[in-house]
């Protein structure tokens, strides 16, 4: 592919347009990602809540991710689950390729390098992963579509602990956030609430090895452009180590620079969904050009699978007519899953 052609990236809910699939970000373009400060989101007036939930809109409707600071998760879970991730790597295949995720009925455990083909263009994914969702303390799995037990590593009991923290700390920031979108859709603040138990949420354990510039293959990269299937992703990655590009709205990739003490989120398209595109589940890819190790942990947010998705009335008017019919939740995720393994 010439770097002027365009490309279209098929997602799960339509296809998209690449105006440029150029390796080459556009220059000083990083800003447009705007930073949210969650300070006042966790202040006990309300018009404190609805003024974040107001930037919080401004960035859904024209970008689709931001980066959240004073978000108040502690540093140290999150060191902690890096830390688990990179000793889950270094593990052998043979070890890690016991809990193969393709083993699982519920896309628990793990993933090989190319083990995964986000983009449908592509030829698999240079990174492994590790996939967790929601860890149940009874003997009840549910048994429906994505419900599940989580598989760890016989070797390594010791990553079940920080992993889990970190699964609970999501959940907790996630609601929070949920909370924020329901404000930005002048909806009552605690609409989302009783869909959000934590039972919808799934969290992965990145690894991208370094690509070298020499011989890049466009259809094999860290990860290939994708959209998110859930309602939002919060992003936690590696200081220092940059690979995530987002697709502006021009057709162009912006690299999402990893700034100390935030996380990245981005809208996916259940959310997309629900707001009858109003909110942008907006096209992204990775490509670790850096020479070292990358890791990062992605946690996917949706609602409990037995939810229905359904337009939300407010987002529908004579210029923005429905585009989408309700969905269940658990069988939309099982299904954009199986396209991809
Ligand atoms: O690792 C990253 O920076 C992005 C990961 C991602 O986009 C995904 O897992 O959906
Ligand atoms: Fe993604």
């Amino acid at each position: 592919m010439t770097m002027t052609e365009t490309a279209t990236v098929v997602t799960g809910n339509g296809p998209r347009k690449i105006l440029s699939n150029s390796i080459d970000l556009k220059p000083g373009d990083f800003s447009t990602i705007p930073v949210l400060d969650l300070t006042l989101a966790f202040s006990p007036n309300l018009t404190d809540r609805k003024a974040v939930a107001s930037s919080l809109f401004d960035a859904c409707t024209r970008v689709g991710f931001f980066y959240v600071k004073n978000h108040g998760v502690p540093s140290e879970i999150i060191s902690e689950c890096f830390q688990a991730g990179r000793d889950f790597f270094e593990l052998s295949l043979e070890e890690k390729m016991k809990i193969y995720i393709k083993d699982s009925e519920n896309f628990k455990g793990y993933t090989p390098l190319l083990g995964e083909n986000t983009d449908p263009a592509g030829r698999g994914d240079l990174h492994e992963g590790f996939d967790v969702g929601y860890e149940y303390s009874d003997s009840k799995q549910g048994g429906k579509a994505m419900e599940g037990v989580n598989r760890w590593p016989e070797q390594l009991p010791g990553i079940k602990a920080p992993v889990t923290t970190y699964f609970s700390e999501m959940v907790k920031l996630g609601k929070k956030l949920f909370q924020l979108f329901a404000l930005s859709l002048d909806l009552e603040e605690g609409y989302f609430d009783n869909l959000v138990s934590g039972k919808g949420g799934i969290m992965r354990l990145l690894h991208y090895p370094p690509q070298m510039e020499e011989g890049l293959d466009m259809k094999q990269l860290g990860i290939g452009a994708h959209s998110d299937y859930e309602c939002f992703t919060i992003l936690a990655q590696q200081d220092g180590v940059e690979a995530l590009q987002v697709l502006n709205k021009g057709g162009e990739w912006v690299g999402a620079t990893p700034i100390e003490g935030t996380f990245v989120v981005n809208v996916g398209d259940m959310m997309a969904r629900w707001t009858n595109d109003l909110y942008l589940s907006t096209i992204h890819r990775a490509i670790n050009r850096t020479g070292v190790r990358r890791y990062s942990v992605p946690f996917f947010f949706g609602v409990d699978y037995e939810s229905t998705i359904e337009v939300l009335e407010s987002c529908v008017s004579e210029g923005r007519p429905r585009k989408y019919e309700p969905i269940n939740a658990g069988d939309y995720i099982k299904k954009r899953l199986s396209e991809t393994y």
